[in-house]
């Protein structure tokens, strides 16, 4: 992954040791081929790949839709409520190692009930790994419910109203909304309506703009779906008026530079706009987004900047440091974790 150095085992046990949120992170896309083949197994599924290798040797991707293609159809193994849990239980562990304290996890439900895995299903095996990994491993977790954003509005509409039911069964982690899939030809005002609703139910709102569609979705998003968070957000950089308000008004972006590499947002780590962008005084943070099929967890994000874009230790310390303040967590437990960082942070 790192052409250039060897990892510094320094530098990556600094970055471990930073109390961090991790905000953007799919759990289907932390799917690691190993397990599953083991769920394929257990369900009886054939994949079209012949081995673990066959398959990791098939993440080759050149843009947003090569990889959703081969995302959509890993997810496919997930039936049981036991693979949604053991996938979650195992990102959590991984997690912990990272020194993440809190991870927002978005899922995309249409993905599952459109195979006739039901609603509860999903809930119930990623909710009983939220709760688990709270009292086991000291890791809090909140869940993002994403709409795909290649479907219909009516679409999102009819899951909203599936997934309702659950709520009070699931009001400690269910905080919020996302917008994921393939944004190109598909804005943000498509979703207007049903973003609206989730608003008047109380729920906090993300959505993805600006990884591969323009400046002005990141815009749109904003404006339209009123939303707290851009996920990516990372061509807002072609638009300066906007990049003056992200930073007046603190916006968070959620930035995912190995997803990037690996989509082709930017040809290499070197030409990422995160340093640049921190660096003007926007709210980033740094994520992992799916890292079974990009070749990195969290800690493998942050080293992989520090050594590309030349953080520095204060800059990284800077980059937890707005993971935690741009999180959900109620403000009493965001001073706990930001008591924890250096000062600078
Ligand atoms: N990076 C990404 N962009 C849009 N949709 C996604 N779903 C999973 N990862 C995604
Ligand atoms: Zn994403």
């Amino acid at each position: 992954m790192h052409s250039h150095t060897r990892p510094d085992p320094r530098l990556l046990q600094f970055i471990r040791a930073l109390p961090k949120a991790e905000l953007h992170l799919h759990i289907e896309g932390t799917l690691e081929p190993e397990l599953m083949f083991e769920l394929a197994r257990r369900n009886g599924i054939e994949l079209p790949y012949p081995t673990v290798e066959a398959l990791r040797a098939a993440y080759r991707f050149d843009d947003l839709q090569s990889f959703l293609d081969l995302y959509y159809a890993g997810a496919g193994v997930l039936i049981q409520e036991a693979d949604f849990y053991d996938m979650t239980m195992a990102y959590l562990r991984r997690a912990q190692r990272d020194g993440i304290v809190h991870a927002e996890i978005m899922f995309d439900p249409q993905t599952h009930t459109a195979r006739g895995v039901p609603m509860e299903t999903v809930f119930a095996g990623i909710g009983r790994a939220l709760r688990d990994a709270r009292d086991t491993l000291g890791v809090s977790g909140y869940l993002l419910l994403s709409f795909l954003r290649h479907l219909p509005e009516a679409d999102a509409f009819s899951t909203l109203e599936q997934a309702l039911p659950l709520r009070d069964r699931y009001q400690d982690i269910w905080m919020g909304i996302g917008l994921d899939s393939a944004e190109k030809g598909n804005p943000p005002e498509k979703f207007a309506r049903v973003f609206a609703r989730c608003r008047e139910l109380g729920f906090r709102l993300v959505a993805h703009a600006g990884e591969e569609g323009p400046a002005a979705y990141v815009r749109d998003a904003l404006d339209i779906l009123r939303v707290e968070r851009i996920d990516h957000g990372v061509r807002s950089e072609e638009d300066p008026d906007l990049m003056r308000r992200l930073a007046q008004e603190k916006v968070p972006l959620t930035v995912c530079p190995l997803s990037n590499l690996r989509l082709c947002v930017f040809p290499s780590l070197e030409d990422h706009n995160l340093a640049r962008m921190l660096r003007q005084g926007l709210m980033v943070t740094v994520n992992s987004d799916d890292p079974a099929y990009f070749g990195g967890y969290l800690a493998d994000n942050y080293l992989a900047c520090a050594e590309s874009l030349g953080l520095d230790e204060a800059e990284l310390a800077t980059l937890a440091g707005n993971s935690i303040r741009a999180s959900f967590l109620p403000p009493e437990q965001k001073a706990q974790w930001l008591a924890r960082l250096p000062a600078t942070a």
